[in-house]
């Protein structure tokens, strides 16, 4: 038995920021390394993600856990004892094995992931190590470019504007923690333009400002004014990021816009968007189009994909297999472990992505809680980019704030990402 041999494994149920029960997960090596990670949960989940196991019922809405919790405990712990967490593939390897699904349909991913990202956290303890250079060596040290919410919508805040995230990005900041001040600028200003119309309306399930708007134009516009009343420069210093989500709202090449009473095909959908990028100062478009449209995710990247950055959340579900048969639908993926429910899967969609020359933006979920392991991937990955959720909501502020401190802890080293993993528009 080697030190970083598991010996122990336990799960507990506790609970996430939506209120909904979640896994956590303990590991402990023989070594005496202890490692704990806690499973997150998308509400606007792509339909080829793994499968976030809830109980059903009537207890918790249904999304109670304890038939997740009781995998890690009956089955798995069992099944990883004695693998040596130092290897996370032979780990990750056992877990998908065990599970045998193609999308962890027994087990459930959020059993399987809390156990993969524990073992990580213990693996990296027994040598002393913070996770992100654990994971990505002594040269892991490129601080990722954050998108941070202003407004939420969509599926996070009952649907009030149709766009889910309406975020900023600062490529021009010199450092994270002067584009966390810059955000923290912006975010504030967003409030009081809010505040004076009467429109405030307390914060989305990501902390951005629950959106009290009469059209996702408006949302726009009230964006742009609040980075300029925060005294920062749009296009040049601050550009724009939405998730537009369009799997909520459109399907069969059918997208029904509630707030703005219309109801578009797919070129409609890629007119609208082409005419928001040419008027305001938008660098990233994550899921334009629904996830069953891949031909007009083709024809939007092939229009608009050489000035902007196109995002494939639902569409690609951090998956290498829908990665490579979709190549040149997107440019950039989104990298969420739980919907794959090991790191090693989540890290292969990173390597292939590279392979097909997208960019690769790490993210929470709009279900989260105090675990950090994200941000530690995001550097350790070196993905470039990170996607959180915003001030108001602790569990959010809990991984920016991580990336302070791992941004304090690299020193001269430390290198933000900023406008290099923009390359086709910087502003
Ligand atoms: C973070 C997101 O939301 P959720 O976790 O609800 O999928 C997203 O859609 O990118
Ligand atoms: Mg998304």
């Amino acid at each position: 038995m080697t030190d970083t041999a598991i010996a122990y494994v336990h799960a507990r149920r506790v609970w996430d920021s939506r209120g909904r029960p979640t896994v956590e997960a303990d590991v402990l090596l023989e070594g005496g390394a202890v490692g704990r990670a806690i499973a997150p949960a998308g509400a606007s989940t792509g339909s080829g993600e793994a499968l976030d196991l809830r109980d059903g019922g009537t207890a918790f809405g249904g999304y109670d856990v304890r038939k997740a919790v009781a995998n890690v405990n009956d089955v798995i712990a069992r099944a990883v004892t004695g693998i040596d967490a130092a290897n996370q593939e032979a780990l990750d390897e056992r877990l998908i094995e065990l599970d045998g699904t193609r999308n962890k349909t027994r087990l459930g991913a959020n059993a399987t992931l809390a156990v993969s990202m524990a073992a990580a956290h213990a693996a990296a303890a027994a040598v002393g190590e913070p996770l992100y250079r654990y994971l990505g060596g002594a040269d892991a040290a490129r601080i990722p470019l954050p998108q941070i919410q202003i407004f939420g919508g969509g599926a996070h805040a009952g649907r009030r504007v149709d766009i889910q995230d309406f975020m900023v990005m600062c490529p021009a900041a010199e450092n994270f923690a002067q584009a966390l001040d810059w955000t923290a600028e912006i975010y504030r200003a967003a409030g009081t333009l809010l505040q004076e119309a009467g429109t405030l309306a307390g914060v989305a399930d990501e902390g951005g400002w629950w959106p009290s708007f009469a059209s996702n134009e408006q949302a726009l516009d009230t964006l742009v004014a609040a980075i300029e009343r925060a005294g920062l420069r749009p296009v040049e210093q601050v550009g724009i990021a939405l998730d537009v989500a369009a799997s909520d709202f459109g399907r069969n090449g059918r997208y029904k816009l509630a707030l703005d009473g219309k109801e578009l095909s797919t070129d409609g959908m890629i007119e609208l968007l082409a005419g928001w990028i040419g008027r305001y100062p938008i660098l990233s478009l994550e899921d334009p189009l629904a996830e069953d449209d891949t031909a007009g995710f083709l024809a939007f990247t092939r229009a608009a994909g050489n000035r902007i950055q196109v995002v494939g959340d639902d569409l690609l579900v951090s998956d290498a297999d829908r990665l490579r048969d979709t190549a040149g639908a997107a440019n950039a993926i989104l990298l969420k472990p739980n919907q794959r429910g090991t790191l090693t899967e989540t890290l292969d969609a990173r390597r292939v992505a590279d392979e097909c020359g997208y960019a690769t933006i790490v993210s929470a979920r709009s279900g989260e809680t105090e675990d950090v392991t994200i941000a530690h991937l995001a550097v350790g990955w070196d993905a470039g980019q990170l996607k959180v959720g915003s001030f108001s909501r602790g569990e959010r502020m809990a991984k920016w704030n991580e990336m302070l401190r791992i941004e304090e802890a690299l020193g001269g080293k430390a290198h933000f990402a900023g406008r290099s993993v923009l390359g086709r528009s910087p502003p």
